[in-house]
């Protein structure tokens, strides 16, 4: 058997699947879980208006404040029960001793027998000293940039940035570059490439002047495949202005990445390498070194202040009690949803333009954090983990696909994330931003039935087709406004949101062996796109596909 009938088509594997061979996990046969599964099916048959017209302190009972931030859970469909029974399963997954664990430095991610310290990297004073001493480089870096004391190889200053780099290493990043527009240091624009489609690139680099344009190559591996195309090809685009002088490269190429070496093959020096060590998840690495084009685009100071926002959510989560836990709050409510009340995917708005880019953050923190089938005592799972996460910013949303959520079939979850003040401030904006907010919120946990019509509404005989049957949940994150400090909280908030679900999963969040699986046949089909290999080996898709790649290829040659 070779290696693609053991992977695909393993029809032994199939069966086994389709004969539901799983037994009842610990989890779920858990007195925990199943309370929990008991009492949802009570809470599934309430209304959340009749939960909020039975309390008056609906409000007050379920949201929490954290300095100036507030988490309103109140649309949720729980009650002090729910609330009750959810921390007691939380108690039972060991929540406070996995977290003790993580921050005590054990290999918690036992696939890859690695520590999880992504909150070191904020850790101030008490950081580690090779985290301290490349957050003091960045620093100086950045000033140099800054300050034209690091110039281009022919003696100009840097106006371009290119960050290179993809998932963790782009996603992070980018977002925070958007979302921090208001804060930018003038004289200098930052560029992201992350797709292996040259189109990326090609277009990013057409508005360039080699010059004066500084790539950073962000890659945690520095074998990453996209990563090294890119940067390979931006190399050779420089090396092309500057007449193929190696030299330009250090002047040009700066590398954020735990393998050095590799770095250093590729052209970049070491002292303009920026490194981290491998307990830095990739989703969780914005606040190490990849977080460079970010200190370069506001400045360090700035930079700090994100980590210092992040830093006040670990202290947070560290010490709060399970009361008033915000990031163990949100996986609670997370977990009701998708295991007990049958919520398969959850929807990210945030009603700010410049926090656009935070769904796509969030799709790759959760899903490729908590999107596994095996747990950590190696048992398959009988119960459904990571939800779909998606998303966009308010209020496009609502003239695209708000419309499923208010009358469709599906059972969604939204977290509103929304600003007290804006960014940005045209006069009459903000407050229609906020009205929208709520309206939607509130349109989704009401709904509005045949007996709340409006007259005219009743006149003609659509009625139920204007009848919104509510009950959606959501939960609301008011934040001051966008600035580097409540963003660092924001990020650092879902990090270890994601963190708790993994536990209450059973789940070890911090490796991704299925990405690494599509990475492995990429590379094994790559020979066979450029005609090398035979697809022979290939099921009759992928044959039947190659063959009309080929066809089109000559077609489009011979044109
Ligand atoms: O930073 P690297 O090593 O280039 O990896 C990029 C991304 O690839 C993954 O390994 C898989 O998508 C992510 O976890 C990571 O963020």
């Amino acid at each position: 058997m070779n290696w693609f009938s053991i992977y695909v088509l393993n029809d032994e594997w199939e069966i086994g699947q389709a004969n539901g061979y799983r037994s009842m996990g610990k989890l779920t046969g858990s007195l925990e879980w199943k309370n929990l599964v008991r009492h949802a099916e009570v809470l599934k048959r309430k209304h959340l208006k009749t939960l909020f017209n039975a309390d008056t302190a609906r409000f007050e009972r379920f949201s929490l404040t954290h300095g100036d931030l507030l988490i309103d859970f109140s649309k949720q469909r729980i009650d002090t029960t729910t609330l009750a029974l959810l921390r007691k399963y939380a108690e039972f997954s060991q929540w406070q001793t996995w977290r003790d664990r993580m921050f005590a430095g054990e290999a918690i991610n036992h696939t890859e027998g690695r520590a999880v310290g992504h909150w070191r990297l904020r850790a101030g004073r008490t950081a580690p000293d090779d985290v301290r001493d490349v957050l003091g480089r960045m620093e100086r870096f950045c000033n140099q940039v800054r300050f034209a004391d690091w110039v281009g190889f022919s003696g100009k200053p840097i106006r371009h940035i290119v960050n290179i780099g993809i998932g963790g290493s782009d996603l992070g990043p980018r977002m925070l570059v958007e979302a921090l527009k208001a804060y930018h240091l003038k004289g200098v624009r930052v560029h992201f490439v992350s797709n292996l489609d040259g189109a990326d690139l090609a277009t990013t680099l057409e508005e360039l002047d080699a010059e004066s344009t500084l790539f950073i190559v962000a890659s945690k591996t520095f074998t990453t495949k996209e990563t090294m195309t890119n940067a390979n090809t931006a190399r050779n685009w420089l090396l092309q202005k500057f007449s193929g002088e190696e030299k330009s490269i250090s002047r040009h190429f700066v590398a954020a990445s735990c393998n050095v070496q590799q770095a250093e093959r590729f052209g970049i020096s070491t002292e303009n390498v920026f490194p981290f060590s491998d307990w830095v998840g990739g989703r969780f690495s914005v606040c190490s070194s990849v977080g460079l084009s970010v200190a370069l685009a506001i400045g360090f100071e700035r930079f700090q202040q994100f980590l210092g926002g992040a830093r006040d959510i670990d202290q947070h989560f560290f010490s709060a009690p399970i009361e008033s836990n915000v990031p163990l709050t949100l996986a609670l409510l997370s977990f009701w949803n998708g295991s007990f009340l049958g919520a398969r995917s959850e929807a990210v708005f945030p009603y700010s333009h410049s926090l656009r880019l935070l769904p796509a953050y969030l799709q790759q923190l959760e899903m490729e954090s908590n999107g596994k089938r095996i747990d950590r005592d190696g048992t398959e799972v009988d119960y459904l983990t990571s939800p779909i996460i998606w998303g966009e910013s308010g209020s496009n949303g609502q003239h695209s696909f708000f419309q499923l959520l208010h009358q469709g079939t599906e059972l969604v979850s939204s977290d509103f994330i929304v600003m007290a003040e804006p960014d940005f401030s045209p006069p009459g904006h903000h407050d229609g931003v906020l009205a929208n907010c709520l309206a939607q919120s509130s349109a989704l946990a009401f709904g509005k039935s045949s007996t709340e019509l409006e007259p005219e509404e009743i006149q003609d005989s659509w009625g139920d087709y204007r009848c919104c049957p509510g009950n959606q949940p959501s939960n609301t994150l008011v934040l001051p406004t966008i600035e580097p400090f409540t963003l660092g909280q924001l990020v650092a908030i879902y990090e270890h949101k994601t963190f708790c679900l993994g536990v209450l999963w059973n789940l070890n969040s911090f490796d991704q062996w299925g990405v690494e699986f599509g990475k492995l046949l990429a590379d094994r089909l790559r020979p066979v796109i450029s005609g090398n290999v035979s697809p022979e080996m290939y099921d009759a898709s992928t044959r039947g596909i190659v063959a009309h790649f080929s066809k089109l290829k000559h077609k489009f040659i011979k044109k």
